[in-house]
């Protein structure tokens, strides 16, 4: 496990460590700044909902994170290590310490489910073929797809096998922390509610750290440990359920105070 030499006091003044600290980010493309001296911390451990409106920029910044769109200015520091400093050999062990689930799973399509949790592991690992299959068999039990599924194409599976055999693969190299966007979405609610619950699971053996973007009203209310709400360019409210319950920002108390919320935050809190 990599070393994190960076705590923080959190809101509610305990001290943490922090996995991904994003300060003061600006991204633009042309004449449009779609973040704007956005900051945010993730600690060690946590399941981190985020949350926005459609087209604010949630994507956008999870691929600034990911280093796949270019930041105007600030910085991100993920697992201890200031991104824009990190040398290859830095980079390369920042890169084998993340995992990341991309929307509608991302799956290849020609390899089978046991060879896409393979990837990560020929592309930075030199293991023989039979650890390999192991692990990957370690894999699908961990995210609860049977063994009859490693030989299939994802043609072949059902949706939310697709999702779980995406995790299978973002978990490949025991990573500290996974970025899992929209992963419910697709998934009929027991489906969804059953990954919730895997990922929880996973936070609770692993000591996983979770940064998962999400429109999913039931994943943040019953899943998510904090929430973070991007709007007006930055991070508008960070916090429990309270918080985004006590926040008076329209589209915030629109989203959590809906009639939708209301029924879903009376079920989850019995
Ligand atoms: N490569 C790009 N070039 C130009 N504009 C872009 C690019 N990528 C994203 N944008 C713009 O950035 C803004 C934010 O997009 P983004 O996909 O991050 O939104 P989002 O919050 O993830 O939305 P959704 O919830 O609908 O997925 C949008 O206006 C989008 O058009």
């Amino acid at each position: 496990m990599v070393l994190i030499d960076e705590q923080r006091e959190t809101q509610t003044g305990e001290t943490r460590d922090v996995v991904l600290s994003v300060r003061d980010v600006t991204v633009g493309f042309g004449d449009t700044v779609v973040l704007d001296g956005l900051s945010l911390d993730v600690y060690r451990g946590e399941i981190l909902g985020f949350v926005g409106a459609s087209g604010s920029g949630k994507s956008v910044l999870l691929r600034t994170i990911l280093g796949l769109i270019r930041k105007r200015s600030g910085m991100i520091r993920l697992l201890g290590q200031d991104l824009d400093k990190a040398n290859d050999e830095q980079r390369l062990k920042v890169d084998m310490r993340q995992g990341v689930l991309f929307q509608h799973g991302a799956l290849f399509s020609a390899l089978t489910v046991l060879e896409n949790i393979q990837v990560p592991m020929r592309e930075y690992l030199d293991l023989p073929r039979a650890l390999m299959d192991e692990l990957a068999y370690l894999k699908l039990e961990l995210v609860g797809l049977p063994r009859t599924a490693a030989p299939k194409f994802p043609s072949e599976l059902s949706g939310g096998m697709i999702k779980r055999a995406a995790l299978a693969r973002a978990l490949a190299l025991d990573p500290d922390i996974v970025f899992l966007d929209e992963p419910t979405s697709g998934l009929d609610p027991i489906g969804a509610a059953e990954f919730d619950e895997l990922v929880g699971k996973l936070r609770d053996t692993m000591g996983l750290t979770v940064y998962m973007v999400t429109h999913d009203l039931d994943s943040l209310l019953t899943a998510c440990d904090r929430i973070a709400v991007l709007g007006g360019k930055r991070v508008l409210v960070d916090g429990t359920v309270d918080d985004m319950l006590a926040c008076d920002d329209p589209w915030v108390k629109a989203y959590f105070r809906g009639k939708r919320a209301r029924q879903i935050d009376r079920s989850a809190r019995g």
